[in-house]
């Protein structure tokens, strides 16, 4: 079998050969310029790190409805604007994530951590604490934009 038929190409591997995770990631802006962050519940690896919203990819959804669908099953927002900004990779112990960061600019109905987990607005510097490795990178390109 080819790594064509078996539904893989090129892209869903990582340099050293493991399987790629894709993750849809919102940074939600608010009027005044602060940043939305998460903190991880309890019985996910990194629990109580903290992050920008999102999750894994289902099988055929775009970044968009997979950024969509974490943002209302997480936060219990409806997402109306958002553009794709910056991808990040990230090699982890328990997995290999590609990070499809989108600037969120637009969304609908009254945020509340709907899986029981602490979110804050934050202003750069961020004041909480500890964050996931991969979230630092990108703090540091919010910094410059
Ligand atoms: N949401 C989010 N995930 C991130 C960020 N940075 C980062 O490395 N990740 C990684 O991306 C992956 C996202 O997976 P997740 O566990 O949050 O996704 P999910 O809600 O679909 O998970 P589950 O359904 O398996 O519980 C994790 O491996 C996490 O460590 C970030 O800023 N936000």
């Amino acid at each position: 079998m080819t790594a064509k038929s078996s539904g893989l190409d090129a892209a869903d591997r990582s340099p050293t050969g493991r399987p790629v995770t894709e993750v849809a990631v919102g940074v939600l802006v608010s009027p005044d310029g602060r940043y939305l962050l998460a903190q991880r519940p309890a019985g996910k690896p990194y629990e109580g790190y903290w992050e920008f919203p999102g999750g894994k990819l289902e099988a055929g959804e775009t970044v968009e409805a997979a950024l969509a669908r974490e943002l209302h099953e997480e936060l219990g927002i409806v997402l109306t604007d958002c553009h794709r900004w910056h991808t990040l990779e990230h090699d982890y112990p328990h997995a290999y994530v590609r990070l499809h960061f989108c600037k969120v600019t637009g969304w609908t109905g009254e945020l509340h951590g709907r899986e029981g987990q602490a979110f804050s607005w934050e202003h750069l510097p961020v004041q909480v604490a500890p964050l996931l490795p991969a979230a630092i990178p990108v703090l540091e390109l919010l910094a410059a934009d």
